[in-house]
């Protein structure tokens, strides 16, 4: 028997093996060099970081011509300063709860007042961060453009807003919702009175931050100015304004604030499977997920919330007075664009109009408007559904309008309406008489936190766009609600109710 191959196999494994070794060992040693062990207050000197990249032979600004005519453009960032400066301090990890620089304001999600409640810390300024509470950081996803504005030296790192003149411009008072730890977990009750519950704090120099902002303003829309054209909707010189359909509105944005625990026990899984997801799924990103089982608050670097309120906001937690809701979650290639393969913009103004007439007769309507782009799945994933639907053999049916998503995403929806109540807790609402949903998902879980809805109103089937009926009775045939199909004796054939193909859009 020949053994050569199995001899040359055996050296070739070895001498991989050794130089594998040899690379590890260097990558040791680079390790040990860079990173000084953690001293008990896990300080890191700045001595012994890795000098960063000279950046600054490559960041001379860039001229370059644009591609619209022979017009010479000029990069408007001066050329940044080497990322250390911005940051003259140590390194201070957080960590582990026993660093002797970790000393969190208590927090009591739930409490009675705001002082015994206390504030949301989120800062690594280095006077809120050894009190700092909460893992994340504000903003959201807007976190990550300060960070590169900070990288640029176009933003002081220890910047702090001057919040005079900021205060809400509406009143949104505490109510018994707020003090039930488990009924509002997502965001911060207490987030549009940060100025004035703890003033006492911003002035002692604690970066602290709004998470609500309360204003006001007019809207204008062209299908509402039609309506106010046409007659079906009346000037009272309130709500609406002019002739153009000018809308008086007061509005609000909520950034999100998670309660672990509540966010947890809301979706029915423990915290601790909770947070190592949140932890995996973001890359690692925030280590302090598994570390700081001590701090429950988590800024989730997503999208948040806007509510529009037509009428009174006053009258929203009265439950004398009739109020009308839609809830509705981003679509931006209908709600901006005017796409009509769905029903989102035509949905979004009708729910508008329907807020507006309840207002004038007297009640209030509330639009809540969550960034929840494509189900929660996003812009590039929805976009994909679409191709594959279009293409799909048979045609863009109803019936396998679901599929298609879950082809792509894996699951059809992840929208997880459990916590989009909150707000509506947030803002007292007791009672909707008026839901402008389908949804079975979000009436159920309005239903389900104990807000009764009176009636539930479907989109006017003339308002439908011309491509949306493969959406709409696909949807109906999930358990969607509709007053009008169930009034039909047949149900439709799924199969035969098709959306355009690509020859159709193309015409
Ligand atoms: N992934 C995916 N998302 C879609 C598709 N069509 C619409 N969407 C998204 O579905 C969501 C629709 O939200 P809403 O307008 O609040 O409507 P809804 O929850 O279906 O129910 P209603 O309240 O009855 O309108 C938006 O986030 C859209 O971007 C699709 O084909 N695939
Ligand atoms: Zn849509």
């Amino acid at each position: 028997m020949d053994l050569k191959p199995v001899v040359d196999a055996i050296n070739n494994l070895s001498t991989r093996l050794d130089e594998y070794q040899k690379e590890t060992r260097a990558e040791l040693n680079l390790l040990k060099n860079s990173i000084v062990p953690p001293s008990p207050t896990f300080k890191i000197h700045q001595s012994n970081i890795p000098e960063p990249l000279n950046l600054e032979a490559e960041q001379q600004p860039l001229t370059k011509r644009s591609s619209f005519g022979n017009r010479e453009t000029t990069a408007v960032s001066p050329a940044p300063k080497a990322g250390k400066s911005q940051y003259p301090d140590r390194i201070i990890l957080t960590t582990y709860p026993g660093n002797s620089k970790v000393n969190p304001i208590p927090l009591n999600w739930g409490a009675e007042d705001a002082a015994a409640r206390g504030p949301i810390v989120a800062s690594r300024h280095p006077q809120s961060l050894p009190l700092r509470n909460a893992i994340g950081a504000h903003g959201g996803a807007y976190s990550i453009y300060r960070a590169l504005a900070v990288a640029m030296g176009q933003l002081d790192a220890n910047h702090k807003p001057n919040l005079v003149n900021t205060e809400p411009v509406f009143h949104v008072p505490p109510n018994k919702s707020w003090f039930d730890p488990m009924k509002i977990v997502s965001m911060d009750p207490w987030g549009h009175l940060v100025q004035e519950a703890f003033g006492d704090k911003l002035k002692e120099g604690l970066d602290l931050r709004p998470t609500i902002a309360l204003t006001k303003a007019h809207m204008q829309l062209a299908e509402i100015e039609s309506m106010v054209k046409d007659g079906s909707l009346k000037i009272d010189g309130k709500i609406v304004l002019d002739k153009k359909g000018q809308l008086m509105v007061t509005k609000g944005a909520v950034e999100p604030v998670w309660y672990l625990p509540g966010i947890a026990k809301r979706f029915g899984v423990d915290e601790i499977s909770l947070r190592r997801a949140l932890f995996e799924d973001t890359g690692g990103m925030y280590p302090e997920l598994i570390t700081r089982g001590d701090l429950k608050v988590f800024l989730p670097p997503i999208g948040g919330l806007s509510i529009y309120i037509f009428g009174p906001p006053a009258y929203i937690s009265d439950p004398t007075k009739k109020l009308t809701v839609r809830v509705h979650d981003e679509c931006n290639g209908s709600d901006v664009f005017g796409s009509d393969i769905c029903t989102c913009r035509p949905y979004l103004i009708y729910g508008i109009a329907e807020c507006v007439r309840q207002a004038q007769e007297g009640g209030v309507g509330l639009i809540v408007y969550f960034r929840k782009e494509g189900r929660a799945l996003g812009e590039v994933t929805k976009y994909l559904v679409y191709n594959a639907r279009k293409r799909a053999e048979g045609g863009d049916t109803a019936a396998n309008y679901f599929l298609r998503t879950e082809n792509v995403a894996g699951v059809k929806d992840m929208r997880f309406q459990a916590t989009m109540p909150d707000v509506l807790h947030w803002l007292g609402i007791q009672k909707i008489d008026r839901m402008i949903s389908m949804s079975n998902m979000k009436y159920d879980a309005i239903v389900g936190s104990g807000i009764s809805i009176l009636e539930r109103v479907e989109i006017p089937p003339e308002m439908l766009p011309p491509d949306s009926q493969v959406e709409i009775d696909a949807k109906i045939a999930s358990g969607y609600f509709s007053a009008t199909s169930a009034k039909s004796a047949e149900p439709p054939n799924l199969e035969n109710i098709k959306g355009r193909t690509w020859d159709d859009i193309n015409h």
